[in-house]
């Protein structure tokens, strides 16, 4: 089975993106999101994705963003995807690939097969979903650590690409990727030694073991 691809996100300073580019992870994502402890702004994004430039593809992190906020982001981090994680519909998804002619993920979160059975309504719209635990009302969409039942997308066969996010780690990224057959895998908090602070030796840790070496 081929290594996953590696997203890593909420990078919002250059040592934690000098460690993405270190560890050779495929994605770095840039969370464009007030209420979380990753959010940056577009100055600052527009900053560190020079850095990233030819080294590692950017991924913007939305939640039901409206078209402003995207295309200020888009325009100071020369974003590589869009990376939905909020309630945008197939129709809304769809709106963004083509008004900014990128690749769109959307994240879909997972306690049941009927959640697993909503990709299918993106296909056409997106490029890719990324299966991700529920988090609790109330709470961030995501970013909190929260895991789900992987055997719900194992092997997963649908009209389109896939990822597996929510609660990934340094220690249980290898099983997940077996378990699964994931072509993607993506963390945020699994490398953090704080939310919002990452760490170079988690962020190694975990790339190493999502290839399997
Ligand atoms: O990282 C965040 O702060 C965040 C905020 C709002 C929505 C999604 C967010 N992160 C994404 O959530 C998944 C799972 O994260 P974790 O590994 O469980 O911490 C991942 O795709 C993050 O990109």
């Amino acid at each position: 089975m081929a290594a996953p691809l590696i997203k890593i996100c909420g990078i919002n300073d250059p040592a934690a993106l000098d460690a993405v580019i270190r560890a050779r992870a495929d994605y770095a994502g840039f969370v464009f999101f007030a209420p979380s402890p990753r959010n940056l702004s577009p100055a600052t994004a527009a900053a560190l994705a020079a850095r990233a430039q030819g080294h590692v593809r950017k991924v913007g992190l939305f939640v039901d963003a409206d078209d402003a906020v995207i295309a200020d982001a888009v325009a100071a981090a020369r974003l590589d995807a869009l990376q939905l994680h909020g309630g945008e519909s197939p129709e809304r998804a769809a709106h963004l690939k083509a008004r900014f002619d990128l690749p769109v993920w959307k994240a879909l979160p997972v306690t049941s097969p009927a959640d697993v059975a909503q990709a299918g309504a993106y296909a056409g719209a997106a490029d890719l979903v990324l299966f991700d635990a529920k988090t609790p009302k109330g709470t961030l969409p995501g970013g909190m650590g929260l895991s789900f039942d992987w055997s719900l997308v194992a092997h997963w066969q649908g009209p389109l690409a896939w990822g597996l996010a929510g609660g990934l780690t340094p220690e249980n990224v290898a099983e997940a990727a077996r378990l699964t057959g994931a072509p993607l895998v993506d963390t945020s908090s699994g490398v953090e030694s704080a939310p919002g602070v990452k760490d170079a030796g988690r962020i190694a840790a975990f790339c190493a073991a999502a290839r399997g070496a």
